[in-house]
């Protein structure tokens, strides 16, 4: 195995093989850990439609079913954020009806990314990119879960796991911006079978993943961005060979996407010594 490659598995926690209800058992009990350590009164968490969110979603209910059964009232929101009308709408509800929340809510981010955007061309007198705008998005669904939390006393839940860290995937303090972390060192494939062994419709567990930011390609594949598959990143977090065009560009990412899985840097840090750390673009 490359150095880097095994030292990267390290940092992401993956393993080469799970069994799936031992990690759902895991991750359940560390979010009741974590709750009952914090006092916190329970948990809210966006639902897209996509897989990640359905799976921790349907812990975070599972965590509050069995809090609820030792005694320990906790409560679950499950929003829908959508930015105006979602083009995958079906895929959103099918997630709810799968993850059965407490709650559910519907908070509609797009007056927000507008009124963003209109007092940003109006003080630069430039257009806002459709990519930055869509960094807006992650960034204004990152501050409605915590008015929800901070009116509530609730943990926000945040999707990252191995495969999106890896490769800096997410927006910082946007989606990367949350309190607990339930999939964490889990790959793709894993969140898959996670997803089966928990019963979740075929449309969810093989849904396509989309960042789905952008107002000019609705629904781009991650895949298509990234321009590598998640096959090949959760082969190369499970330690397999893979060629090395794709083992150097996961490493590239990694490396310049440091700054996104640290605290802001300060005169005390010396990671961004150790190798490349350069503009994500
Ligand atoms: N070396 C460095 N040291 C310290 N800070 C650095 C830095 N380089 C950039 N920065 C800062 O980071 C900013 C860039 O980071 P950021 O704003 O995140 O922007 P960026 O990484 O350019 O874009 C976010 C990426 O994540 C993808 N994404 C976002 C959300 C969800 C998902 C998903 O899979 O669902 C995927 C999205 O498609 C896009 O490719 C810069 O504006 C700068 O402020
Ligand atoms: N339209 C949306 N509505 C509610 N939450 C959203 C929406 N889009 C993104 N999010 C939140 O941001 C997180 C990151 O998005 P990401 O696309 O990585 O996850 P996902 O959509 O759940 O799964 P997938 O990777 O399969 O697309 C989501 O898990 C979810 O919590
Ligand atoms: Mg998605």
């Amino acid at each position: 195995m490359r150095e880097l490659q095994a030292k990267i598995i390290d940092e992401m926690g993956v393993k080469p093989q799970i069994d799936p209800a031992e990690e759902v058992e895991a991750r359940v009990a560390f979010l009741k850990d974590y709750l009952k350590a914090t006092g916190a009164k329970g948990f809210v968490l966006g639902i897209s439609g996509g897989l990640d969110s359905s799976l921790a979603g349907r812990l975070a209910q599972l965590a509050v079913e069995s809090l609820a059964e030792e005694g320990v009232e906790a409560d679950f929101i499950a929003v829908r954020l959508p930015h105006g009308v979602q083009h995958d709408e079906e895929d959103a509800k099918a997630a709810l009806e799968f993850v059965q929340a407490k709650s559910e809510w519907t908070f509609n981010v797009k007056p927000a990314v507008e009124g963003f955007e209109a007092e940003y061309e109006r003080t630069s007198d430039r257009e806002l990119s459709d990519f930055v705008r869509g960094n807006t998005k992650a960034r204004a669904r990152m501050i409605s879960q915590y008015m929800i939390a901070g009116e509530r006393g609730l943990l926000v839940i945040g999707t990252d796991h191995g495969a999106e860290s890896v490769t800096g995937f997410f927006t910082k303090f946007g989606d990367g911006g949350a309190d607990i972390l339930p999939l964490f060192g889990l790959n793709k494939r894993q969140n898959r079978e996670l997803l089966q062994h928990l019963g979740a419709p075929e449309r969810i567990w093989q849904k396509v993943p989309t960042a789905d930011l952008l107002d000019l390609e609705p629904g781009r594949h991650d895949e298509h961005e990234l321009g590598i598959t998640y096959e090949e990143i959760d082969d190369y977090l499970e330690g397999r060979d893979v060629p090395d065009e794709v083992a150097e560009s996961i490493e590239r990412r990694y490396l310049v996407t440091r700054h996104k899985r640290a605290t802001p840097v300060t005169r005390f840090d010396t990671w961004w010594h150790e190798g490349a750390t350069a503009w994500t673009k």
